[in-house]
Protein backbone atom coordinates (compact mmCIF):
# COMPACT_ATOMS: atom_id res chain seq x y z
CA UNK A 1 0.00 0.00 0.00
CA UNK A 2 1.41 3.47 -0.64
CA UNK A 3 0.31 6.86 0.80
CA UNK A 4 0.03 10.22 -1.22
CA UNK A 5 -0.11 13.47 0.04
CA UNK A 6 -3.52 14.79 -1.95
CA UNK A 7 -5.59 18.05 -2.66
CA UNK A 8 -5.62 21.19 -1.12
CA UNK A 9 -2.27 20.64 0.78
CA UNK A 10 -0.34 19.94 -2.05
CA UNK A 11 -2.07 23.14 -3.93
CA UNK A 12 -1.11 25.39 -1.22
CA UNK A 13 2.38 24.37 -0.82
CA UNK A 14 3.03 24.85 -4.54
CA UNK A 15 1.14 28.48 -4.08
CA UNK A 16 3.77 29.10 -1.59
CA UNK A 17 0.75 29.09 1.42
CA UNK A 18 0.81 27.66 4.98
CA UNK A 19 -0.81 24.81 4.71
CA UNK A 20 -3.20 23.59 7.53
CA UNK A 21 -4.54 20.07 7.15
CA UNK A 22 -3.46 17.28 4.70
CA UNK A 23 -5.24 15.52 3.23
CA UNK A 24 -3.83 11.63 2.13
CA UNK A 25 -4.93 9.29 -0.27
CA UNK A 26 -4.08 5.74 -0.06
CA UNK A 27 -3.91 3.14 -2.72
CA UNK A 28 -3.65 -0.85 -2.60
CA UNK A 29 -5.36 -1.37 0.56
CA UNK A 30 -8.69 -2.62 1.96
CA UNK A 31 -10.63 -0.98 4.89
CA UNK A 32 -9.96 -3.78 6.66
CA UNK A 33 -6.35 -3.43 6.80
CA UNK A 34 -6.81 0.30 7.41
CA UNK A 35 -8.74 -1.00 10.79
CA UNK A 36 -6.10 -3.51 11.57
CA UNK A 37 -3.56 -0.32 11.23
CA UNK A 38 -5.33 0.87 13.80
CA UNK A 39 -6.92 3.55 12.13
CA UNK A 40 -10.36 4.96 12.99
CA UNK A 41 -13.13 4.77 10.23
CA UNK A 42 -15.53 7.56 9.79
CA UNK A 43 -18.86 7.50 8.58
CA UNK A 44 -20.80 4.42 7.54
CA UNK A 45 -20.31 3.99 3.45
CA UNK A 46 -17.43 6.33 3.24
CA UNK A 47 -14.19 4.87 3.28
CA UNK A 48 -11.96 7.56 5.09
CA UNK A 49 -10.34 6.77 8.18
CA UNK A 50 -8.38 9.30 10.84
CA UNK A 51 -5.15 8.73 11.47
CA UNK A 52 -4.76 7.13 15.54
CA UNK A 53 -2.30 9.60 16.21
CA UNK A 54 -2.49 12.55 13.74
CA UNK A 55 -6.14 12.82 13.35
CA UNK A 56 -5.52 13.63 9.45
CA UNK A 57 -7.89 12.16 6.96
CA UNK A 58 -6.58 8.96 4.96
CA UNK A 59 -9.54 8.07 2.11
CA UNK A 60 -8.53 4.62 0.21
CA UNK A 61 -8.77 5.68 -3.85
CA UNK A 62 -12.09 5.21 -4.95
CA UNK A 63 -14.19 6.11 -8.43
CA UNK A 64 -17.72 7.04 -7.16
CA UNK A 65 -20.69 5.98 -9.03
CA UNK A 66 -24.01 8.07 -9.12
CA UNK A 67 -27.27 6.51 -8.20
CA UNK A 68 -29.74 9.80 -7.85
CA UNK A 69 -29.74 13.20 -7.43
CA UNK A 70 -27.69 15.03 -4.99
CA UNK A 71 -25.49 14.79 -2.61
CA UNK A 72 -26.96 12.02 -0.46
CA UNK A 73 -26.97 10.06 -3.57
CA UNK A 74 -23.56 8.69 -3.73
CA UNK A 75 -22.19 5.51 -3.80
CA UNK A 76 -18.59 4.47 -3.13
CA UNK A 77 -16.54 1.81 -5.02
CA UNK A 78 -13.50 1.43 -3.70
CA UNK A 79 -11.27 -1.59 -4.05
CA UNK A 80 -7.44 -2.02 -3.40
CA UNK A 81 -7.11 -2.22 -7.65
CA UNK A 82 -8.58 1.83 -7.74
CA UNK A 83 -5.25 3.61 -9.48
CA UNK A 84 -3.89 7.36 -7.89
CA UNK A 85 -4.71 8.05 -11.31
CA UNK A 86 -8.21 6.84 -10.72
CA UNK A 87 -8.39 8.88 -8.03
CA UNK A 88 -7.21 11.82 -9.35
CA UNK A 89 -9.69 11.90 -12.35
CA UNK A 90 -12.66 11.91 -10.20
CA UNK A 91 -11.75 15.13 -7.79
CA UNK A 92 -12.98 18.57 -8.23
CA UNK A 93 -10.69 21.00 -10.19
CA UNK A 94 -7.11 20.22 -11.55
CA UNK A 95 -5.31 22.56 -8.59
CA UNK A 96 -6.52 19.90 -6.15
CA UNK A 97 -5.87 16.83 -8.21
CA UNK A 98 -2.13 16.65 -7.42
CA UNK A 99 -0.77 14.02 -5.12
CA UNK A 100 2.89 13.84 -3.86
CA UNK A 101 4.16 10.57 -2.82
CA UNK A 102 6.13 10.06 0.69
CA UNK A 103 9.52 10.60 -1.40
CA UNK A 104 8.46 14.12 -2.48
CA UNK A 105 7.67 13.26 -6.23
CA UNK A 106 4.65 14.80 -7.60
CA UNK A 107 2.07 13.36 -9.84
CA UNK A 108 0.23 15.50 -11.62
CA UNK A 109 -1.75 13.92 -14.70
CA UNK A 110 -4.29 16.67 -15.31
CA UNK A 111 -1.58 19.45 -15.20
CA UNK A 112 -2.80 20.89 -12.12
CA UNK A 113 0.61 22.60 -12.20
CA UNK A 114 -0.38 24.50 -15.32
CA UNK A 115 -3.71 25.40 -13.99
CA UNK A 116 -1.95 27.03 -10.93
CA UNK A 117 0.31 29.50 -13.11
CA UNK A 118 -2.28 30.30 -15.29
CA UNK A 119 -4.66 31.07 -12.36
CA UNK A 120 -7.26 28.62 -13.86
CA UNK A 121 -10.38 26.73 -12.00
CA UNK A 122 -10.95 24.16 -14.09
CA UNK A 123 -12.45 21.27 -13.67
CA UNK A 124 -10.16 17.51 -14.51
CA UNK A 125 -13.10 15.41 -15.31
CA UNK A 126 -16.52 14.75 -16.57
CA UNK A 127 -16.84 13.50 -13.00
CA UNK A 128 -17.17 16.98 -11.54
CA UNK A 129 -21.11 16.90 -12.47
CA UNK A 130 -21.18 13.86 -10.21
CA UNK A 131 -21.49 16.56 -6.87
CA UNK A 132 -22.86 19.71 -7.87
CA UNK A 133 -21.45 21.08 -4.35
CA UNK A 134 -18.44 21.55 -6.69
CA UNK A 135 -20.22 24.01 -7.84
CA UNK A 136 -20.55 26.25 -4.64
CA UNK A 137 -16.55 24.69 -4.00
CA UNK A 138 -15.17 26.60 -7.48
CA UNK A 139 -17.16 29.96 -6.03
CA UNK A 140 -15.66 29.70 -2.65
CA UNK A 141 -12.02 29.10 -4.61
CA UNK A 142 -12.74 31.97 -6.74
CA UNK A 143 -13.39 34.08 -3.95
CA UNK A 144 -10.21 32.80 -2.01
CA UNK A 145 -7.53 33.08 -4.81
CA UNK A 146 -9.22 36.34 -6.37
CA UNK A 147 -6.38 36.25 -9.49
CA UNK A 148 -7.80 33.01 -10.53
CA UNK A 149 -10.37 32.70 -13.39
CA UNK A 150 -13.03 29.97 -13.86
CA UNK A 151 -12.32 28.25 -17.36
CA UNK A 152 -14.60 29.04 -20.05
CA UNK A 153 -15.64 25.08 -20.36
CA UNK A 154 -15.86 24.90 -16.57
CA UNK A 155 -18.24 27.67 -16.87
CA UNK A 156 -20.46 25.82 -19.46
CA UNK A 157 -20.31 22.48 -17.63
CA UNK A 158 -21.19 24.28 -14.40
CA UNK A 159 -24.50 26.22 -16.43
CA UNK A 160 -25.43 22.84 -17.62
CA UNK A 161 -25.54 21.18 -14.30
CA UNK A 162 -27.59 24.17 -12.97
CA UNK A 163 -29.78 24.11 -16.12
CA UNK A 164 -30.19 20.02 -15.33
CA UNK A 165 -31.77 20.88 -11.72
CA UNK A 166 -28.74 19.42 -10.27
CA UNK A 167 -28.66 22.46 -7.37
CA UNK A 168 -32.01 21.72 -6.42
CA UNK A 169 -31.73 18.84 -5.03
CA UNK A 170 -28.39 20.37 -2.76
CA UNK A 171 -28.68 19.79 0.98
CA UNK A 172 -29.33 23.14 2.95
CA UNK A 173 -26.57 22.19 5.72
CA UNK A 174 -23.96 21.95 2.68
CA UNK A 175 -24.70 25.09 0.90
CA UNK A 176 -24.99 27.33 4.33
CA UNK A 177 -20.90 25.40 4.86
CA UNK A 178 -19.69 26.31 1.55
CA UNK A 179 -21.43 29.70 1.61
CA UNK A 180 -19.97 30.41 4.91
CA UNK A 181 -16.47 29.73 3.61
CA UNK A 182 -16.63 31.54 0.84
CA UNK A 183 -18.21 34.76 2.42
CA UNK A 184 -15.13 34.21 5.49
CA UNK A 185 -12.40 34.12 2.47
CA UNK A 186 -10.95 37.14 0.84
CA UNK A 187 -12.73 38.37 -2.13
CA UNK A 188 -16.62 37.40 -1.22
CA UNK A 189 -17.87 39.17 -4.23
CA UNK A 190 -15.71 36.60 -6.69
CA UNK A 191 -18.13 33.88 -5.26
CA UNK A 192 -21.54 35.32 -6.29
CA UNK A 193 -20.12 36.66 -9.46
CA UNK A 194 -19.42 33.27 -10.38
CA UNK A 195 -22.68 31.13 -8.58
CA UNK A 196 -24.57 34.58 -10.84
CA UNK A 197 -22.62 33.44 -14.05
CA UNK A 198 -23.78 29.54 -14.05
CA UNK A 199 -27.31 30.43 -12.68
CA UNK A 200 -26.77 28.69 -9.02
CA UNK A 201 -27.34 32.05 -7.43
CA UNK A 202 -30.79 32.09 -8.45
CA UNK A 203 -31.83 28.74 -7.70
CA UNK A 204 -29.64 29.10 -4.36
CA UNK A 205 -30.17 32.71 -3.04
CA UNK A 206 -33.12 34.39 -5.40
CA UNK A 207 -33.45 37.17 -3.03
CA UNK A 208 -29.80 37.98 -3.34
CA UNK A 209 -29.79 37.49 -6.96
CA UNK A 210 -32.68 39.96 -7.34
CA UNK A 211 -30.54 43.39 -6.29
CA UNK A 212 -28.75 42.92 -9.43
CA UNK A 213 -30.70 45.60 -12.04
CA UNK A 214 -32.40 47.27 -9.15
CA UNK A 215 -31.54 51.16 -8.86
CA UNK A 216 -31.01 52.85 -5.71
CA UNK A 217 -30.25 56.90 -5.29
CA UNK A 218 -27.10 58.46 -7.09
CA UNK A 219 -26.91 60.71 -3.93
CA UNK A 220 -26.43 58.07 -1.40
CA UNK A 221 -25.24 55.03 -3.82
CA UNK A 222 -22.80 56.68 -6.48
CA UNK A 223 -22.36 52.65 -7.88
CA UNK A 224 -26.99 53.09 -8.42
CA UNK A 225 -26.92 49.40 -9.14
CA UNK A 226 -28.13 47.42 -5.55
CA UNK A 227 -26.33 44.03 -6.25
CA UNK A 228 -22.95 46.17 -6.76
CA UNK A 229 -23.52 47.66 -3.96
CA UNK A 230 -23.79 44.29 -2.43
CA UNK A 231 -20.79 43.23 -3.56
CA UNK A 232 -18.79 46.41 -2.66
CA UNK A 233 -20.19 45.69 0.86
CA UNK A 234 -18.80 42.10 1.24
CA UNK A 235 -15.56 42.93 0.25
CA UNK A 236 -14.98 46.00 2.73
CA UNK A 237 -16.17 43.56 5.15
CA UNK A 238 -13.30 41.00 3.99
CA UNK A 239 -10.97 44.17 4.17
CA UNK A 240 -11.83 44.68 7.44
CA UNK A 241 -12.13 41.78 8.59
CA UNK A 242 -14.91 41.32 9.90
CA UNK A 243 -16.25 38.09 10.94
CA UNK A 244 -18.57 35.52 9.86
CA UNK A 245 -21.94 36.95 11.56
CA UNK A 246 -21.19 40.68 10.33
CA UNK A 247 -20.46 39.37 7.06
CA UNK A 248 -23.66 37.70 6.68
CA UNK A 249 -25.47 40.59 7.90
CA UNK A 250 -23.69 42.39 5.24
CA UNK A 251 -25.16 39.92 2.49
CA UNK A 252 -28.56 40.17 3.47
CA UNK A 253 -28.82 44.00 4.85
CA UNK A 254 -30.70 44.97 1.79
CA UNK A 255 -32.68 42.29 0.81
CA UNK A 256 -35.86 44.23 1.26
CA UNK A 257 -34.55 46.33 -1.99
CA UNK A 258 -35.21 43.81 -4.05
CA UNK A 259 -38.93 43.87 -3.79
CA UNK A 260 -39.47 47.66 -3.26
CA UNK A 261 -42.73 48.77 -5.33
CA UNK A 262 -41.18 49.48 -8.73
CA UNK A 263 -43.04 53.04 -8.84
CA UNK A 264 -41.21 54.53 -5.92
CA UNK A 265 -37.58 53.47 -7.12
CA UNK A 266 -35.48 54.38 -7.15
CA UNK A 267 -36.04 55.00 -3.27
CA UNK A 268 -36.54 51.83 -0.91
CA UNK A 269 -38.76 53.38 1.71
CA UNK A 270 -39.46 50.71 4.38
CA UNK A 271 -37.06 48.03 3.10
CA UNK A 272 -35.45 47.38 6.52
CA UNK A 273 -38.67 45.92 7.36
CA UNK A 274 -38.94 43.89 3.81
CA UNK A 275 -35.03 42.86 4.40
CA UNK A 276 -36.12 41.52 8.13
CA UNK A 277 -38.96 39.10 6.35
CA UNK A 278 -37.28 38.16 3.45
CA UNK A 279 -34.46 37.18 5.44
CA UNK A 280 -35.95 35.06 8.36
CA UNK A 281 -37.16 33.47 5.26
CA UNK A 282 -33.94 32.39 4.14
CA UNK A 283 -32.57 31.81 7.44
CA UNK A 284 -35.17 28.95 7.80
CA UNK A 285 -34.85 27.05 3.94
CA UNK A 286 -30.31 27.24 4.79
CA UNK A 287 -30.89 26.34 8.27
CA UNK A 288 -28.24 29.39 9.08
CA UNK A 289 -26.98 28.96 13.08
CA UNK A 290 -29.14 31.53 15.70
CA UNK A 291 -25.52 33.54 16.15
CA UNK A 292 -25.64 34.53 12.25
CA UNK A 293 -29.52 35.21 12.18
CA UNK A 294 -29.87 37.34 15.14
CA UNK A 295 -27.25 39.99 14.32
CA UNK A 296 -28.37 39.94 10.59
CA UNK A 297 -31.93 40.84 11.98
CA UNK A 298 -30.96 43.61 14.44
CA UNK A 299 -28.38 45.11 10.93
CA UNK A 300 -31.32 44.42 8.33
CA UNK A 301 -33.67 46.40 10.56
CA UNK A 302 -31.77 49.20 12.08
CA UNK A 303 -28.90 49.84 9.61
CA UNK A 304 -31.04 53.16 8.99
CA UNK A 305 -31.22 54.19 11.94
CA UNK A 306 -27.66 54.04 12.51
CA UNK A 307 -26.23 55.95 9.67
CA UNK A 308 -29.01 58.77 10.87
CA UNK A 309 -27.72 58.26 14.38
CA UNK A 310 -25.63 61.25 14.12
CA UNK A 311 -28.19 63.15 14.71
CA UNK A 312 -30.16 61.19 17.35
CA UNK A 313 -29.99 63.12 20.74
CA UNK A 314 -29.70 61.05 24.05
CA UNK A 315 -33.39 59.65 24.33
CA UNK A 316 -32.93 58.09 20.43
CA UNK A 317 -29.70 57.22 20.78
CA UNK A 318 -31.01 55.00 24.38
CA UNK A 319 -34.28 53.39 22.34
CA UNK A 320 -31.42 52.53 19.57
CA UNK A 321 -29.55 50.90 22.01
CA UNK A 322 -32.26 49.21 23.47
CA UNK A 323 -33.81 47.91 20.08
CA UNK A 324 -30.31 46.55 19.56
CA UNK A 325 -30.59 44.70 23.18
CA UNK A 326 -26.87 46.33 23.27
CA UNK A 327 -26.82 46.80 27.11
CA UNK A 328 -26.99 42.93 26.79
CA UNK A 329 -25.03 42.08 23.72
CA UNK A 330 -22.03 44.63 23.56
CA UNK A 331 -20.00 42.44 21.75
CA UNK A 332 -22.60 41.30 18.95
CA UNK A 333 -23.62 45.03 19.20
CA UNK A 334 -19.89 46.11 18.05
CA UNK A 335 -20.69 43.58 15.07
CA UNK A 336 -23.54 45.75 14.14
CA UNK A 337 -21.58 48.19 13.94
CA UNK A 338 -19.02 46.90 11.55
CA UNK A 339 -21.61 45.46 9.06
CA UNK A 340 -23.42 49.18 9.20
CA UNK A 341 -20.08 50.70 8.32
CA UNK A 342 -19.75 48.29 5.58
CA UNK A 343 -22.40 49.30 3.96
CA UNK A 344 -21.82 52.69 4.31
CA UNK A 345 -17.87 52.41 2.82
CA UNK A 346 -19.36 49.45 0.56
CA UNK A 347 -20.29 52.87 -2.24
CA UNK A 348 -18.55 53.90 -5.05
CA UNK A 349 -16.08 56.62 -4.40
CA UNK A 350 -17.07 56.29 -0.69
CA UNK A 351 -14.61 53.79 0.44
CA UNK A 352 -12.75 55.77 2.44
CA UNK A 353 -15.17 57.66 4.00
CA UNK A 354 -14.91 58.19 7.84
CA UNK A 355 -17.53 56.29 9.85
CA UNK A 356 -18.05 58.66 13.08
CA UNK A 357 -21.58 57.30 13.95
CA UNK A 358 -19.66 53.84 15.40
CA UNK A 359 -17.43 55.65 18.27
CA UNK A 360 -20.34 57.76 18.80
CA UNK A 361 -22.53 55.16 19.59
CA UNK A 362 -19.80 52.86 21.46
CA UNK A 363 -19.24 55.95 23.67
CA UNK A 364 -22.94 56.10 24.29
CA UNK A 365 -23.06 52.41 24.92
CA UNK A 366 -20.00 52.82 27.79
CA UNK A 367 -21.81 55.49 29.64
CA UNK A 368 -24.87 53.91 29.43
CA UNK A 369 -23.76 50.37 30.59
CA UNK A 370 -21.66 52.53 33.17
CA UNK A 371 -25.36 53.19 34.69
CA UNK A 372 -25.52 50.88 38.27
CA UNK A 373 -28.76 49.59 37.27
CA UNK A 374 -28.21 47.42 41.11
CA UNK A 375 -28.30 50.42 42.45
CA UNK A 376 -31.20 52.05 41.08
CA UNK A 377 -33.06 49.07 41.47
CA UNK A 378 -32.52 48.44 45.00
CA UNK A 379 -33.37 52.49 45.83
CA UNK A 380 -36.22 51.59 44.12
CA UNK A 381 -37.62 48.13 45.80
CA UNK A 382 -37.01 49.66 48.88
CA UNK A 383 -39.36 52.90 48.30
CA UNK A 384 -41.90 49.80 46.79
CA UNK A 385 -41.82 50.79 43.15
CA UNK A 386 -43.10 48.36 40.88
CA UNK A 387 -40.87 46.57 38.33
CA UNK A 388 -42.28 48.94 35.62
CA UNK A 389 -41.00 52.38 37.30
CA UNK A 390 -37.71 51.02 37.96
CA UNK A 391 -37.41 50.25 34.81
CA UNK A 392 -38.52 53.80 33.76
CA UNK A 393 -35.49 54.91 35.86
CA UNK A 394 -33.01 52.96 34.63
CA UNK A 395 -33.98 54.20 31.20
CA UNK A 396 -33.68 57.58 32.24
CA UNK A 397 -30.44 57.44 34.15
CA UNK A 398 -29.07 55.97 30.57
CA UNK A 399 -30.39 58.83 28.49
CA UNK A 400 -28.48 61.33 31.46
CA UNK A 401 -25.52 59.49 31.14
CA UNK A 402 -25.44 59.35 27.58
CA UNK A 403 -26.70 63.19 27.24
CA UNK A 404 -23.43 63.50 29.21
CA UNK A 405 -21.01 61.61 27.15
CA UNK A 406 -22.08 62.84 24.02
CA UNK A 407 -21.56 66.37 25.03
CA UNK A 408 -17.79 66.04 25.43
N1 LIG B 1 -16.69 17.95 -3.34
C1 LIG B 1 -15.40 17.67 -3.31
C2 LIG B 1 -14.67 17.81 -2.12
C3 LIG B 1 -13.32 17.50 -2.12
N2 LIG B 1 -12.73 17.07 -3.26
C4 LIG B 1 -11.29 16.69 -3.25
O1 LIG B 1 -10.86 16.47 -1.92
C5 LIG B 1 -9.77 17.33 -1.59
C6 LIG B 1 -9.82 17.74 -0.13
O2 LIG B 1 -11.06 18.38 0.12
P1 LIG B 1 -11.16 19.65 1.07
O3 LIG B 1 -10.28 19.52 2.24
O4 LIG B 1 -12.62 19.90 1.27
O5 LIG B 1 -10.66 20.84 0.11
P2 LIG B 1 -9.22 21.44 -0.09
O6 LIG B 1 -8.96 21.49 -1.56
O7 LIG B 1 -8.22 20.75 0.77
O8 LIG B 1 -9.39 22.95 0.33
P3 LIG B 1 -9.35 23.59 1.80
O9 LIG B 1 -8.08 24.39 1.80
O10 LIG B 1 -10.57 24.45 1.81
O11 LIG B 1 -9.36 22.47 2.78
C7 LIG B 1 -9.88 18.47 -2.58
O12 LIG B 1 -8.64 19.11 -2.80
C8 LIG B 1 -10.36 17.74 -3.82
O13 LIG B 1 -9.31 17.06 -4.44
C9 LIG B 1 -13.45 16.93 -4.43
O14 LIG B 1 -12.91 16.56 -5.44
N3 LIG B 1 -14.79 17.24 -4.44
MG1 LIG C 1 -8.36 20.29 2.83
Amino acid sequence: MQTYRVGGAVRDALLGLPVHDNDWVVVGATPEEMILGGYLPVGKDFPVFLHPRTREEYALARTERKTARGYHGFAFHTDPGVTLEEDLARRDLTINAMAQAEDGTLVDPFNGQGDLRAKMLRHVTEAFREDPVRILRVARFAARFPGFSVAPETQALMRAMVADGEVDALVPERVWQELARGLGEQRPSRMFEVLRGCGALAVLLPEVERLWGVPQRADYHPEVDTGVHLMMVLDMAARLQAPLPARFACLTHDLGKGTTPADILPRHLGHEARSVDLLLVLCERLRVPNECRELAEVVAREHGNIHRSEAFDATAVVRLLERCDAFRKPDRFVQVLLACECDARGRLGLEERPYPQRDRLLAALGAARAVSTAAIAEEGQARGLAGQAIGQRIHQARIAAVAAALAH
